[in-house]
């Protein structure tokens, strides 16, 4: 955000003032009992199947491997914290691994040193302090890494990539897969800001798009591009020779093998590259598919893993606020609102149906909100999350499966419209924890606020809260005092 934090400060009490003044004419007089079905049930915590679900189901139909990829990447701001130690699977006991604590420990080239610096890393995170050292070394290693989303995977072999690069060499002997357009730009973008000061590597895209007569030859000294259009450039249309690539990058390896005949493809690439050449390969999830893939592959490597920061409710009030129906659910919120928009909020629903037409209720009744949804292109996908990551939405309204598999680290507040439940309306905790927790995020902490609408979505409450053994507290979203006081750490 381009708002220094004393401004962020000022405008977060303007807004205050302004919420507090709007609940002011909350008529608290006319306080309602709670509705019959607020006694705890003894029944068990299955639901029938919520009305709408074939909606969701549609949805998650919509948005594959690689958008989710993409999509994380896009909103997030920075490195996510990782505590645990990197695990070292497997190492050529005649090549000690060792690890680095600064990037001048790297030797790298001053100009690429220099363009590390200016993309404000100071320090290489956890899989780089290990994964450089041994990608830069030299007789050259293979590796397989594995750690999740935000880590520092794209930074550390495009290092390498960059590292790598002959630039007396006019042609391509840098190579990297990615499973589609859009993520092969991410990291080609990534690469020009790292190259910043090394104005004579060329870097070029091979995606859809990208045209390319036969027989010319590319003079450029990295490919960045999807496995079909790189296998149609290097084999059919010759424009380079596959047997004189020294570096190749398989990056998000699950979601190529995810993705349809990326598999094939690239293991058809592989082939045809010389025993010689540099491979590493990178993923997010670390599952039987991967491995094999990555097995054959990857001849002899360094195996590193690190593993997934655990999750977890400590640092997060929750709440939960009795309705009596959609519309009741919505005027919670616009109670809340204030308080959302403190800090940046993120509201899930269950169906599109519902995300929708509360984005809608919310804005013309003047609430600024923006709405993640299924049936946006990708483009404009990653518009909202840009702006929502700029702060020029404060409030993402969204379905789960649009945002499974998100962390968006600067949200402060989430606000189940919705409660999580699966397919067949049971509790879904895993969800609800992947929405509410918080990873190694110490000191920070957040809200969540679960709106209930009867007896089934308080069955699926209190499943949830016997399930995490943390309380979650009733909230009247009516009552400006305790409404004010969620926003106070205490
Ligand atoms: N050493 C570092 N210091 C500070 N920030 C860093 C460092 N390395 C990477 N980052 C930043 O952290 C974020 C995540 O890094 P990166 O994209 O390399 O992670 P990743 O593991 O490749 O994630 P994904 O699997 O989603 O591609 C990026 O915004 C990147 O600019």
């Amino acid at each position: 955000m381009a708002t220094s934090s004393l401004d962020w400060g000022a405008a977060a009490n303007e807004e205050e003032k302004e919420m507090t003044a709007k609940l002011t004419n909350i008529n608290l007089q006319n306080k309602e009992e709670p509705p019959p079905w607020m006694v705890p049930s003894e029944e068990p915590p299955v639901t029938t199947p919520e009305e709408g679900l074939a909606e969701s189901v549609e949805d998650s139909e919509k948005i594959s491997a690689a958008e989710k990829s993409l999509l994380q990447k896009v909103i997030r701001k920075g490195l996510v914290e990782n505590h645990h130690d990197l695990e070292v699977q497997r190492k050529d006991p005649n090549s000690p691994l060792y690890s680095v604590k600064t990037f001048e420990a790297l030797n790298l080239r001053p100009e690429l040193l220099k363009g590390v610096h200016a993309m404000g890393f100071d320090a290489p995170s956890k899989i780089q302090e290990t994964a450089l050292p041994t990608l830069l070394s030299d007789p050259p290693q293979n590796m397989i890494a594995q750690s999740q989303s935000g880590t520092g995977k794209t930074a550390a072999f495009v290092l390498a990539m960059l590292s790598r690069t002959d630039v007396s060499k006019n042609y391509p002997h840098v190579v990297c897969l990615s499973p589609t357009f859009e993520l092969a730009i991410q990291t080609g973008e990534v690469a020009k800001k790292m190259a910043k000061f090394c104005p004579h590597i060329k870097i070029r895209y091979a995606v859809r798009g990208e045209e390319i007569s036969r027989g010319t030859q590319i003079n450029d000294h990295i490919l960045i591009g999807t496995p079909g259009k790189l296998l149609d450039w290097g084999t059919k249309l010759r424009c380079f020779d596959l047997t004189k690539v020294e570096v190749f990058v398989l990056d998000e390896a699950d979601v190529m093998i995810a993705t349809q005949g990326h598999q094939d493809q690239s293991i058809r690439i592989h082939k045809l590259l010389p025993k010689t050449c540099q491979m590493m390969l990178f993923s997010a999830t670390y599952d039987e598919d991967v491995m094999k893939f990555a097995e054959m592959i990857i001849r002899n490597p360094v195996v590193l893993k690190l593993h997934r920061e655990q999750q977890s409710l400590d640092n997060i009030k929750q709440h939960y606020v009795v309705c009596k129906s959609k519309e009741d659910k919505y005027r919670s919120i616009s109670n809340i609102y204030g308080v959302l928009t403190i800090g940046q909020a993120m509201i899930f629903c269950h169906t599109r149906k519902t995300a929708s037409w509360l984005a809608e209720t919310m804005s013309r009744e003047g609430h600024a909100v923006a709405l993640l949804s299924g049936e946006l292109e990708i483009e404009q996908r990653i518009n909202i999350i840009n702006r929502f990551r700029e702060g020029k939405e404060k409030v993402l309204i969204t379905t789960n499966v649009m945002a499974r598999g998100i962390d968006v680290e600067q949200v402060t507040m989430v606000v189940n419209f919705d409660l999580p439940v699966d397919q067949s309306g049971r509790a879904d905790c895993e969800t609800y924890l992947h929405r509410i927790g918080r990873t190694g995020r110490f000191g920070k902490s957040g809200v969540a606020i679960n709106l209930v609408d009867g007896p089934r979505s308080m069955q699926v409450l209190q499943y949830i809260e016997n399930h995490f053994k943390r309380p979650i507290l009733r909230l009247d979203a009516e009552d400006v005092d305790e409404i004010e006081k969620l926003n106070k750490d205490d």
